[in-house]
């Protein structure tokens, strides 16, 4: 039967000579072993070359979520944990990024207080919506319809905090929000993109820029923010120190949280809020501590590509470029070109948010929307074989809306009965983000999450050590592939 074998040319061509005799076949058999020797040699060279080329690779990550799910956070707590003395070049850029933020947590409270100075009506209407909550219930705690009472005082301090108004302008000038850059990243034909969706009652946010203009890197730039150090910058932080007692003092006026508790709006959960911190941040000489600038608020527009040579830790040496996207809807488009070609996804979910809307359309959901983004990105054909790691993101804000009253069930109908209480609700979730990864990732994959408060940078650096390991092993496994 080993015709066709015998009859197959290849066969014949390297079949041992008839009558080979024993010292013979040694002879050939010893060169064959040679050959085959020095064949895998070179096998093994080529792929330990290819993987050296590879391991010079930078490892690629792609912070990926919907607006204010902590991305660019996350993106800090990697500089601050691994790469410090970029971390620290950069601290005094956020200064006036702080100043801004605190700036328009004023003026969100002048604006809401002319409105009800010169509105009273709208109180005995009842709570108006505040666009954090779904429903239209007051917030647990807050005292029935009472009439709010505004004095002098209010008056008094509506004028002397009034030169806020300008600083707000002047440092948004500085940082940039001018709508040209907003075009270079525009979706075609999508006129929503020429400028950033604010809904009514909520404050506009700064924003990053694509080239990190903020950060003032070119000699023309660098030119306009030392005249606007000596002028406006220093004009800025002249008004803040001016206004630092009233800012405290329209916070602490029970007037005012009670207009605010009327209104369902709590402050102190919101993106950049630094109230609580008026007298530091309105010093002088003040410079942003390393917590200040976790908490500090900057919208991403594009995506913002951070290199990182990691300075400490196993992956000290090694060089990362974290991918930083703006997450609102008219910038998603942007995410995917960058599929391609990267190692690991971090995705971010904000779980505290189940009954809240997101900000570009109030018709939606944004816990449901970052279920429609998990499921986009595990179905992706592209990113297949990419590590996926998920952080369930702003446990402690989870815990601290629990807490005071506000039931999961009410927005969420599959929770049922379950306990209201932070570890049952983000374990519920989580299962939730399982089912849709198991459902719809084209190959199986292991569900890798995280329960994080990403502005607790000492409890994130432990969690960034685990997933640092975890995609550098990914990254080493697929050079091995190679
Ligand atoms: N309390 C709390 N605040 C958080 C947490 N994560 C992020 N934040 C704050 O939420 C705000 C928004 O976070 P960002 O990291 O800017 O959100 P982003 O995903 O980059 O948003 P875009 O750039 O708009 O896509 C910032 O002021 C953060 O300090 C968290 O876990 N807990
Ligand atoms: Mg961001």
């Amino acid at each position: 039967m080993g015709h066709s074998t015998d009859d197959d040319p290849l066969t014949l061509a390297i079949a041992p000579p008839p009558n080979e005799t024993p010292e013979e076949k040694e002879a050939r058999l010893k060169a064959e072993a040679e050959a085959r020797s020095v064949s895998e040699k070179i096998d093994e060279q080529l792929k330990a070359e290819r993987a050296a080329l590879k391991k010079k690779k930078p490892v690629k990550v792609l912070l990926l979520g919907q607006s204010e799910s902590g991305k660019s956070t996350t993106l800090k707590n990697f500089q601050l944990t691994y790469s410090p003395k970029s971390w620290a070049e950069e601290r005094e850029s956020w200064r006036i990024v702080i100043q801004l933020n605190i700036t328009r947590n004023v003026n969100m409270i002048l604006d809401l207080l002319s409105e009800e100075m010169s509105n009273p009506s709208i109180l005995l209407q009842g709570s108006v919506d505040s666009d954090e909550s779904d429903d239209d219930s007051p917030l647990p705690g807050s005292p029935s319809n009472a009439p709010l009472r505004f004095t002098d005082k209010h008056a008094l301090l509506k004028l002397r905090l009034g030169p806020l108004r300008g600083v707000q302008r002047d440092l948004e000038q500085i940082i940039g929000t001018s709508s040209n850059e907003e075009v270079f990243f525009a979706l075609p034909g999508d006129p929503q993109a020429l400028s950033p969706p604010a809904s009514k009652s909520r404050p506009k946010e700064a924003f990053i820029r694509a080239n990190h203009t903020w950060k003032l890197n070119n000699k023309s730039q660098q030119a306009a923010v030392k005249h606007f150090k000596e002028n406006k910058v220093h004009e800025a932080t002249e008004i803040i120190a001016g206004c630092a007692d009233d800012m405290r003092a329209i916070w602490d006026d029970a007037t005012v949280q009670q207009m605010l508790r009327k209104r369902r709006i709590r402050m102190e959960a919101m993106s950049g809020f630094f109230l609580n911190d008026a007298e530091r941040i309105a010093m002088r000489n003040y410079q942003p501590s390393d917590d200040d600038i976790v908490r500090a608020r900057l919208r991403t527009l594009g995506v913002q590509e951070y290199p990182i040579k990691f300075e400490t830790g196993p992956a000290t040496g090694s060089d990362w470029i974290l991918y930083d996207v703006g997450g609102s809807r008219t910038q998603r488009a942007a995410w995917f070109p960058y599929f391609d070609d990267c190692d690991a996804i971090i995705f971010l979910a904000p779980i505290s948010c189940f009954d809240e809307r997101l900000a570009e359309d109030r018709k939606v959901n944004r816990l449901e929307d970052s279920y429609m983004l998990w499921r986009l990105v595990c179905s992706s054909k592209l990113l297949a074989k990419t590590q996926i790691i998920l952080f369930l993101n702003k446990c402690d804000l989870l815990d601290q809306k629990l807490k005071s009253g506000i039931f999961v069930k009410d927005h969420v109908r599959s929770y049922g009965d379950r306990s209201n209480d932070a570890v049952t609700a983000s374990k519920y979730f989580s299962s939730h983000f399982k089912e849709i990864m198991r459902r719809h990732s084209p190959e199986s994959r292991t569900f890798r999450v995280h329960m994080t408060s990403v502005i607790d940078t000492t409890a994130t650096a432990a969690t960034l050590g685990v997933v640092e390991e975890g995609i550098l092993q990914g990254h080493l496994r697929s050079v091995d592939l190679i």
